[in-house]
């Protein structure tokens, strides 16, 4: 399939997310909603009220993650490294992120983020998920992707992806992202450059969900950092 990188890094740079529609087919969003019951795939079970993240409740994949997973990490890490990589020089940062995700993995590691971050979320009726960051340690790689695994109005109502920015000195804006089954959102995990009139400024982006109304809401979310 081919995807258009132009449009994605636009979206990116002026609003900070950018939506791929039908990346999953139905079959696929079918195929991972069913691992979340398997349960040797995964290294954690949270539920998100223990922790004040919200209500709901998600695992971590272990190592090796599964195939499509794996795929998806790999395929949208390499053209994502060259939007961080702009990010970063223009938030003047020091990281440089390397071409290929094997070698980031390393840094990773190297620094004691070893353990693997891709998910599955599953929400009920009367679920969210609070505004939040994935920052999992030193290292963070600065964009990740959401994909919804349920159709919303035939699986579930309410449950809204929810993303929001905040500039230096001002309150902060909230955008709802509609999304379908299968729909991918990538998204900046924190800080983002903005360029205005006559400087860079930094926008610190946090993502959440609104409330599931009724059904059941999964998703799958791929983020490049490991952690501590
Ligand atoms: O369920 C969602 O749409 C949000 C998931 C999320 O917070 C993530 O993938 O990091
Ligand atoms: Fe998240």
């Amino acid at each position: 399939m081919g995807i258009d990188w132009t449009r994605i890094t636009e979206d990116l740079n002026s609003r900070g997310f950018s939506c791929l529609r039908n990346l999953l087919t139905e079959t696929d969003c079918t195929d991972l909603v069913a691992l979340y019951d398997e349960e040797d795939r995964f290294r954690n079970r949270v539920v998100m009220q223990q922790h004040g993240y919200g209500q709901g409740e998600y695992r971590y994949f272990s190592y090796p993650l599964p195939d499509q997973v794996s795929s998806l990490r790999e395929q949208f890490y390499q053209p994502l490294s060259v939007i961080a990589n702009d990010w970063s020089e223009k938030l003047k940062a020091d990281m440089r992120y390397p071409d290929h995700l094997e070698d980031y993995t390393d840094i990773c590691h190297r620094s004691g983020q070893r353990r693997p971050t891709p998910l599955l979320l599953k929400y009920k009726a009367g679920d969210y998920n609070r505004l939040h960051q994935d920052l999992y340690g030193e290292h963070v790689f600065p964009l990740q992707m959401a994909i919804l695994l349920n159709q919303p109005g035939a699986d579930f109502t309410g449950g809204e992806f929810v993303v929001t920015e905040q500039s230096p000195r001002m309150q902060s804006r909230a955008t709802v992202v509609g999304l379908n089954q299968g729909d991918a959102l990538i998204f900046a995990v924190n800080d983002r450059p903005r360029m205005g009139l006559k400087r860079m400024s930094r926008l610190k982006m946090r993502h959440g969900v609104s409330e599931i109304t009724s059904g059941n809401r999964h998703t799958l979310g791929i983020i490049f950092h490991d952690a501590t």
